[in-house]
């Protein structure tokens, strides 16, 4: 694989600028803007709302926004697709205004629990009607002017803690929320920037107190989106898989709260380059060289598990082709994401060969020292071990990487979820010289 690619923006990023743009009064202009499902979900949902949203051209974005406490009752229910961020930070923006919204999704979204943030949400004063097991569909009625809370995050989430301070920024006073395991950072980083009174304050043992007053006014921002490191992991982890290798993804956000995997790899023995390091819409981002090494097992420790939860089913893969043992523990909340993820990608790799030993909450993979994966065969031929991809982006992105390292071809069931993060992957990993049938 050889080339020089760039991968579309940020998936969070381009949530949250839809939101904020949508709650400030005046024009925000985003560049760069993920055009996947997902975040077209959120656009949606805005729009639904009473924002005025248009694009105008490749990753080119115009929001004209309501005020916070402006947003409209939608005429119809809120269709989330595949999208546990639009569903989790919306469900906090309804929350305090007077408005009622029901929330729909896909098979995979409607499996996804939603009591983290009923439970928070409820505290403030919103009244849910949700499916057994706090699951969507889902009616929720906001309550303005909402009370504001103290809340201690009992799980690592950035959905969660964003859904709370969204909320916040319609509610009267101060609105809380202590994060003892730190997760990505956009929703403050965010807030800020669109002018929002928020204070992160850390503790000695690492817990973050981050606190917003609420009412607030949100000035209309220029946005500029960088790529998003999560997209990144895959041709990143096909270039360090793939023999003779030299590629260089460029403008990929590396915001510590998202760029553990990067390290991790290193750690693992990746040549990856950090060249040309700078800041786009105040996030670090650099261009990343990457060529064909060869990786050793590691342990990864529990808390580097936040900066990179969505990286773990294509670190799999690497570590299925790693010389020696990886061990992974600390990925309970992989299991409640688009699919399963430890059971689905332990499933999978095994199928095409691999060592793999699933925990409740992780995995330990016995790797191949280099040798590919799946046996020998070719793509058409009945032993091409098929996988399911199980409404899954990443599984299905993983293993199409799995399969560009293989001997004989990987067959993935179904790569549509692919157009919910990363709609440009397999035309990005064609030009990198992936043959696909
Ligand atoms: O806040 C966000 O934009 C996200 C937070 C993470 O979810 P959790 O908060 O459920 O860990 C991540 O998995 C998801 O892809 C995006
Ligand atoms: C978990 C993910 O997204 P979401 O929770 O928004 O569906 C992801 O993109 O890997």
């Amino acid at each position: 694989m050889r080339g020089h690619v760039t991968v579309p923006g940020d998936k969070s990023i381009s949530h949250r600028s839809l939101m904020l743009g949508a709650l400030a009064v005046g024009e925000t202009v985003v560049e760069g803007m993920l055009e996947g499902e997902d975040v077209i979900a959120t656009a949606q949902a805005m729009r639904a709302m009473g924002a005025t949203v248009e694009r105008d051209g490749d990753g080119r974005w115009h929001i004209h926004g309501v005020g916070v406490g402006g947003l409209l009752q939608p005429a119809t229910a809120l269709d989330m697709g595949n999208s546990g961020t639009s569903t989790r930070l919306l469900m906090g923006l309804v929350a305090s205004h007077p408005i009622t919204a029901t929330f729909i999704g896909d098979a995979s979204l409607s499996r996804r629990p939603m009591g983290r943030v009923i439970e928070p949400l409820s505290r403030m004063g919103a009244a849910f009607t949700a499916s057994p097991g706090d699951r969507l569909p889902l009616m929720l009625r906001g309550l303005c002017p909402a009370v504001p809370i103290e809340y201690r995050l009992p799980v690592a989430s950035a959905q969660v803690k964003s859904a709370i301070l969204l909320a916040g920024l319609n509610t009267p006073g101060i609105t809380r929320v202590i994060e003892p395991v730190p997760t990505r950072d956009h929703s403050e980083r965010m807030l800020r920037g669109f002018g929002a009174d928020l204070t992160v304050e850390v503790q000695a043992d690492g817990t973050r107190v981050i606190s917003l007053r609420g009412e607030a006014e949100l000035r209309p921002q220029h946005i500029v989106v960088p790529g998003d490191p999560s997209s990144a992991a895959f041709p990143v982890v096909a270039a360090l898989l793939v023999p003779g290798s030299d590629v260089t993804v460029a403008n990929v956000g590396l915001n510590p709260t998202r760029a553990g995997l990067f390290g991790i790899l290193r750690a693992m023995g990746a040549d990856i380059e950090y060249l040309n390091r700078r800041e786009v819409g105040g996030e670090p981002v650099a261009d990343l060289r990457v060529r064909h090494s060869t990786l050793h097992g590691i342990e990864v420790p529990p808390d580097v598990v936040p900066s990179m939860v969505d990286e773990f089913p294509i670190l799999f893969v690497a570590a299925a082709m790693a010389r020696g043992r990886t061990v992974m523990h600390g990925l309970e909340e992989l299991r409640v994401k688009e699919s399963d993820r430890i059971a689905v990608m332990a499933r999978g790799l095994a199928h095409c060969g691999a060592r793999v030993t699933e925990h409740e909450d992780g995995m330990t993979i016995d790797g191949s020292d280099g040798a590919p994966l799946a046996g020998p065969s070719s793509i058409g031929d009945e032993r091409v071990p098929t996988v399911a991809a199980e409404l899954d982006h990443r599984i299905a992105m993983s293993f199409a990487v799995a399969g560009l390292a293989s001997q004989g071809g990987i067959r993935i069931d179904d790569m549509a979820p692919v157009a919910t993060s990363f709609p440009t992957f397999t035309s990005i990993l064609a030009d990198l010289g992936a043959a696909q049938a």
